[in-house]
């Protein structure tokens, strides 16, 4: 049976240039975003597609009211952890991501929250903002000589190292598949994680959200750490803990943490407010893959998966991020 992508809801606020392309290649569009999952349930029976940021939940129960008509689901990002994906296969949904579309994005997001960690911009911009000139209150540390640690050597790890050394930063890092010479060659010299805790003075974790990385920074690894690391969380929230943070924010044991990713989003439980809201720690909100060039860059290439999955034009060929090649199958 022909995969044939005809008609495609659009769940979350996903660039134009994904339309747009998608429009001149015979492909009916809608637009409806922050569905209630009933309402959800209700759509997806009427489409053959769906695209999707990480707002929206392709649970089971969505996927199941869609099964018969759903065919795909385009993630415009990277992280498909907001889509059940072996319920997709078992409805034969297709999920595909587009894996490097927005990393230089993120990276970039890790640096600059790096260096809030190191000069202290956002509440001396506060400060300025409430008309004081506290010059004594906020000063800083060079990132010049210091240890950054990168946890997760993929695309994003690797990118922050290539950077991060422009600062004259020392890089170390962690990563169960990427090898010496592949680090090596991002300017990263690779470690157990054991010999990276003592010598980090800045932590940042670039990996999934897995049980194997579910706490990797702990009460127990913040333990053997420096007196006044600093930690980075762009990945996804559960990857640091977060009651282990505020501990050692109030020990003196971490000196400033970053986050924009959060275990639930928004934001409802009292730790991760707590955290929130701790003078050292600067928050945003999960604005990793929020720029112009990424939502261009991941918006144009679902379209361009999709129009590939259809067969319709030569152009358009690759429909690499398909996750779950099982489903694909059914349609081969
Ligand atoms: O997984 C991702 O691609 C990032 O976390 C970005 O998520 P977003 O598309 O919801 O901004």
């Amino acid at each position: 049976m022909p995969l044939s992508i005809k008609n495609v809801l659009v769940c979350d606020a996903v660039d134009k240039s994904c339309v747009e392309l998608l429009q001149e290649h015979g492909i009916n569009v809608t637009y409806k975003l922050k569905l209630p999952v009933d309402e959800l349930c209700k759509e997806v029976k009427k489409f053959d597609a769906a695209i999707v940021r990480s707002d929206t939940k392709i649970t089971a129960e969505v996927l199941a009211a869609g099964a018969g008509s759903l065919k795909v689901v385009g993630r415009a990002g990277a992280g498909v952890d907001n889509i059940d994906v072996p319920a997709a296969t078992k409805h034969n949904v297709v999920v595909l991501n587009t894996p490097g579309g927005n990393s230089i994005s993120a990276c970039e997001l890790t640096c600059i929250l790096i260096g809030a960690l190191a000069r202290p911009v956002v509440p001396a911009g506060q400060s300025m903002k409430e008309g004081r000139w506290d010059r004594k209150l906020y000063s800083g540390t060079e990132l010049y000589g210091k240890t950054l640690a990168i946890l997760g050597l993929g695309r994003i790890g690797r990118e922050v190292a290539i950077r991060m050394n422009a600062w004259g930063m020392k890089i170390i890092g962690y990563d169960p598949i990427t090898t010496e010479a592949e680090a090596k060659a991002a300017g990263i010299e690779k470690l157990t994680l054991e010999e990276i805790w003592p010598q980090a003075d800045y932590i940042t974790v670039h990996t999934p959200l897995i049980p194997a990385t579910r706490n990797l920074i702990s009460t127990e690894t913040l333990a053997k750490c420096k007196q006044g690391v600093k930690v980075v969380n762009v990945a996804r929230g559960g990857i640091i803990d977060e009651q282990a943070i505020l501990d050692g924010l109030e020990s003196g044991k971490v000196a400033g943490a970053a986050f924009d990713v959060y275990p639930e989003e928004p934001p409802k439980s009292v730790i991760t407010k707590a955290l929130i809201n701790h003078p050292k720690v600067v928050a945003t909100p999960h604005l990793g893959a929020s720029t112009a060039e990424a939502q261009v860059r991941v918006a144009v290439e679902v379209a361009e998966q999709f129009i590939a999955l259809n067969g319709t034009s030569p152009k358009y060929t690759t429909y690499a991020g398909v996750i779950n090649k099982e489903a694909l199958a059914h349609y081969q």
